[in-house]
């Protein structure tokens, strides 16, 4: 037994049960490498702090795609194809529409791959339609340069504004924000945003890429599985956790406030979003980064007031229950100084780690075992059907 399994309660000769996987190894992956006792995190070999101080996050979705990183013609030529396929398509536009503008924004990208994902599919057979790794990396590079228009328009949808066509003169990042917002976007802002999108790429065998993975492994499409990916990092305990960290901020309004308002939500046993992680247990190795990043942005919009509150509740947590900040806390209030509405956060993370899933999705497909795990069964013994009067 270690500290993940359980028995079964009243079968002492039962098999051990690890709730949730907890340290569970379930398969070999050759995209990154997430190591708690060193605090760190390779992307095929690369420390991702020092791909984000360096690299567009084009380059890094080359990397976790083909295992190098790209030479400078490969660049240019993946570039060139990533704003072809920039446009919002008129059949994903008219799927949006079709939802209410109350919808959450994860919804609606949930939605944007499906339609997607039919239209590739259409006529194929389910088996055909899950292709092979050519194909498949043509329909990724596709899904990541279509998503920014995807999730700009939602936020733009909201507000009330119209779509902003892309600009073929914008990298990845700066194009970003500029469809999102129909301003120049500023280099200091682009920088932030752009090693948010690095940060946020890739993290192994977390619950939305296992998930991708798992319907994969049934010989489902790409687009399938990243749909299914979506539904996982919605929740709050995954990717949701950016979106419930700037709630937060906002409930407790100010840092002389963080104290008392922590003592009191623990008294309450509220789960403090931005906090704790499965496999890290001394803290995240992407936060020092985006913290960096969080307070360029806080000196570049003059808001020492958030810097102040987001500290106070880090310090605050940390010293009460020893448990660290996960990426999601800075990158939450980072997309709020960006301008991002707060349902937007999460949607901007499925844009980065669709690089990371479908490289998952490609590597199942190519070692592929169907993911099919076991249950120890609680429930009654075998018994007899009453029977009655009622047929069937
Ligand atoms: C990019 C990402 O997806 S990172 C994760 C984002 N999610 C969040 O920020 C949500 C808040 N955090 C959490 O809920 C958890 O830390 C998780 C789900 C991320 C990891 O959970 P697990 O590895 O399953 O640890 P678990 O939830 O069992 O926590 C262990 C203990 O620490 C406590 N704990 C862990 N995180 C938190 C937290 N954020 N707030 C309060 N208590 C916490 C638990 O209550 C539990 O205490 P107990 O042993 O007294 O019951
Ligand atoms: O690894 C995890 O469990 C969650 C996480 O940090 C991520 O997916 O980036």
């Amino acid at each position: 037994m270690t500290e993940h399994s359980e028995q079964i309660p009243g079968q002492a000769d039962g098999p051990e049960v690890r709730r949730g996987l907890a340290g569970v190894v379930a398969d070999v992956t050759a995209i990154s490498k997430v190591d708690p006792e060193t605090n760190s995190l390779l992307y095929r070999g690369y420390p991702v702090q020092d791909l984000a101080a360096t690299q567009p996050f084009e380059a890094v979705a080359w990397l976790l795609w083909h295992g190098e990183l790209p030479t400078a013609d490969e660049l240019d030529a993946f570039r060139a194809t990533e704003r072809e396929h920039r446009p919002l398509a008129d059949d994903v536009r008219a799927a949006i529409d079709l939802l209410p503008v109350t919808a959450h924004p994860m919804d609606e990208v949930r939605t944007a791959v499906s339609v997607i994902g039919a239209r590739e599919a259409a006529g194929l057979t389910a088996l055909e339609a899950a292709a092979d790794r050519a194909v498949n990396l043509e329909r990724s590079v596709r899904l990541f340069a279509a998503l920014p228009a995807v999730v700009a328009y939602g936020q733009r949808r909201r507000q009330g504004l119209r779509p902003v066509a892309p600009r073929d003169d914008l990298g990845f990042s700066a194009n970003f924000l500029w469809t999102t917002f129909e301003v120049e976007p500023d280099p200091v802002v682009v920088d932030a945003f752009n090693r948010s999108m690095i940060l946020y790429a890739e993290h192994s065998f977390n619950a939305s890429t296992f998930t991708a993975r798992v319907i994969t492994s049934t010989l489902s499409d790409l687009h399938s599985a990243v749909v299914g990916a979506i539904a996982a990092l919605k929740g709050p305990l995954h990717g949701g956790a950016n979106e419930a960290v700037m709630e937060t901020l906002a409930e407790i309004g100010s840092a002389d406030r963080a104290a008392a308002w922590l003592d009191d939500a623990l008294a309450a046993k509220r789960k403090i979003m931005g906090f704790g992680h499965r496999v890290y247990k001394h803290g995240d190795s992407r936060v020092p980064t985006m913290k960096a990043a969080l307070d360029t942005l806080v000196e570049h919009y003059d808001r020492p007031d958030l810097g102040a509150l987001y500290d106070a509740l880090e310090s605050g947590f940390v010293s009460r229950k020893g448990i660290y900040p996960n990426l999601d806390y800075p990158s939450g209030p980072a997309y709020h100084l960006m301008g991002f509405d707060t349902p937007t956060f999460t949607p901007l993370f499925v844009a980065a780690r669709v690089t990371g899933w479908t490289a998952h999705i490609m590597e199942q497909q190519a070692t592929n075992s169907l993911i099919r795990p076991l249950s120890a069964y609680v429930g009654p013994e075998r018994r007899e059907v009453p029977r009655t009067s009622a047929s069937a």
